[in-house]
């Protein structure tokens, strides 16, 4: 058993009906996983209450439960106090959320809600075994109006997805795992990211050996995002870097405060990396059939994908694109709109939203948003399990846009997936801080990461 984050590789992720295959199979030659699970749980529970109060194990139905009946009595066995129950204790040292795992199959009735919102108000710290009860292992959405927030969870055999994206990453807590000594014998359904190697630079390389990246966007009072885009881009290592700004006049520099940027268009520049839409505004609109049809690589983002989803010939115009060569980078909203659904069922699926919009638009794509979803066509999704709360401000996204834009120009030969793999894991690891981190020192955090 070990604390799982941040990983220094990729993990592979097994959803609810892989797991229960995986534990199937484990369970004919290894009888005892639920004696090695309550024993992993007791050890953990040792280490985390906070004093010598009582241990209040709340035990469900199935084997969750089981494993926390397992997990009281090696409790009891080393002398500590063990109230097993599904109501409170006074003054509990530590709760073992066991109430449901990964059979949770429809909303909780009212009297196990009642005992999870006492959990939650006892005020000990709460450890959940294998998910906090009334989450679902796939998508990380609770099953009916409330789910544990736990302070830590012990996920057991397998790595579920839902832990690590929407809703899951607030209701985790620090995040644990045991693979109770079992190898799983298939193929993981999504993967969670670790780092990825910088591209290589050469000490014969010059400029040219790097590729150029051209940034469309920032309409008047928003050209700040397409530069925030392109100073990634350059911070990230292109060779080369031009913006295209919208509505600026020929004479203006590309960007006053960094002289490296250049200007330049997709007419000049045929074999750049376009990063477009940064602060583009509605005027993109009549940029992107160009664009679209020209550019042999392109990470689209904000208002591009506002326009796509508003227009059927641009739609036709992006399935068109030779495979691998297109990157969209919605975050929730502009998803839902590329899907014509709202929000709030989009968020209810992250994983199956960013494939869906991956098979409609023959794209990869990554959707932003608390545990990003990479998904392309033919390739298994993965979850990024960096970044935080210090990402959620104005910039982020055309930052990491930038540095898509950038890692892509320098590794011509890379397939999309390759790219928004390593970008969104880079782009979270700068942004894991406490507070706020704005933008421009996002830039400077990714900086050394190459
Ligand atoms: N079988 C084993 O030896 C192992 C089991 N493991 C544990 O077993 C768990 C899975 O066990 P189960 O498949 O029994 O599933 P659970 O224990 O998660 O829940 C299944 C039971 O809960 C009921 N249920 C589902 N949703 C409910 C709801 N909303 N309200 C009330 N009851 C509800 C089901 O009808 C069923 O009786 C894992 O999460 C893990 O904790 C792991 O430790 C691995 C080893």
């Amino acid at each position: 058993m070990h604390a799982l984050l941040p990983t220094t590789t990729t993990l592979p992720l097994f959803d609810v009906a892989a797991s229960r295959r995986i534990e199937a199979r484990a369970l004919a030659h290894s009888p005892d996983l639920m004696a090695r699970a309550g024993l992993s749980i007791a050890k953990l529970a040792l280490a985390l209450r906070r004093d010598e109060g009582p241990v209040w194990v709340a035990c469900g139905p199935g084997n969750n439960g089981g494993d926390g009946r397992v997990a009281a009595q090696r409790l009891a066995e080393a002398g500590i106090a063990v109230h097993l129950s599904h109501s409170p204790p006074e003054r509990p040292a530590l709760v073992i959320d066991a109430l449901l795992g990964l059979g949770l199959n429809r909303a909780p009735a009212p009297e196990l809600l009642a005992t999870m919102a006492a959990m939650q108000a006892c005020g000990a710290a709460i450890l959940a075994v294998d998910l906090p009860s009334g989450l679902l292992g796939d998508t990380g959405q609770p099953a009916g109006e409330r789910a544990v927030r736990a302070d830590h969870t012990l996920q057991l055999l397998t790595l579920k997805p839902g832990l690590f994206t929407g809703e899951g990453r607030a209701h985790g807590g620090r995040l644990w795992f045991d693979d109770l000594g079992i190898t799983p014998d298939e193929a993981a359904s999504a993967d969670l990211l670790g780092p990825a190697a910088a591209p290589a630079r050469s000490q014969t390389s010059h400029k040219g050996s790097h590729g150029q990246v051209l940034v469309v966007g920032g309409a008047p009072g928003t050209q700040g995002a397409a530069r925030l885009a392109a100073r990634t881009a350059l911070a990230c290592g292109a060779g080369r870097v031009y913006v295209d700004l919208l509505d600026l006049s020929a004479d203006e520099a590309a960007d006053p405060g960094q002289p490296e940027l250049m200007r330049g268009t997709a007419a000049e520049l045929p074999q750049a990396v376009g990063v477009i839409g940064c602060g583009a505004g509605a005027a993109i609109s009549d940029a992107l059939p160009a664009l679209l049809q020209r550019l042999p690589r392109l990470v689209i983002d904000a208002d591009a994908l506002n326009a796509i989803a508003a227009d059927a010939s641009l739609q036709a115009l992006l399935c068109a694109r030779a495979p691998a060569s297109t990157l969209l980078t919605p975050h929730p909203l502009e998803a839902a709109r590329l899907l014509g659904c709202d929000t709030v069922s989009l968020q209810a699926d992250r994983l199956a939203a960013a494939q869906a919009l991956a098979e409609r638009f023959s794209c990869t794509v990554v959707l932003k948003g608390s545990g990003s979803v990479i998904a392309s066509r033919g390739e298994r999704p993965a979850i990024c399990a960096s970044g935080g709360p210090a990402l959620a401000t104005a910039g982020s996204g055309d930052v990491l846009a930038g540095w898509l834009g950038g890692l892509w120009a320098q590794q011509p030969g890379a397939p999309a997936h390759r790219i928004a793999c390593a970008g969104v894991d880079a782009h979270g690891r700068a942004g894991e801080a406490g507070g706020v981190r704005r933008a421009g020192d996002l830039i400077s955090q990714l900086a050394p990461s190459r």
